[in-house]
């Protein structure tokens, strides 16, 4: 067990540098829409999800696992960025 937890702590380190850049992604987004309506894109989220399906295919992950992983980490991130734009608008109604 000790060697399975060690492999998945070396996996996770590489995982967050990725879900760092992906959060960088999401604030670029929040700055372009600049509206906390519009944090949820229902077609984009389809999209997304179909894609992470597709990814799961090709590289031997469950595809309804992938799709599972990946609408909840959506979910984290658009909760994320509907805060950020939240944050936006209150900074800049307060100027
Ligand atoms: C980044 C966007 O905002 C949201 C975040 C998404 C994501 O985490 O991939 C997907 C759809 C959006 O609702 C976007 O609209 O593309």
């Amino acid at each position: 067990m000790d060697e399975v937890r060690a492999a998945i702590d070396a996996l996770d380190a590489e995982l967050m540098p990725l879900m760092a850049a992906r959060a960088h992604c999401i604030a670029e987004a929040a700055r372009i829409k600049n509206d906390p309506e519009v944090a949820l894109v229902p077609w984009r989220v389809e999209e997304v999800a179909r894609n992470a399906r597709a990814l799961g295919e090709r590289h031997g992950l469950d595809p309804d696992l992938a799709e599972k992983l990946w609408r909840a980490m959506m979910a984290e991130f658009i909760a994320h960025e509907r805060t950020l734009m939240e944050q936006a608008v209150a900074g800049g109604a307060a100027t």
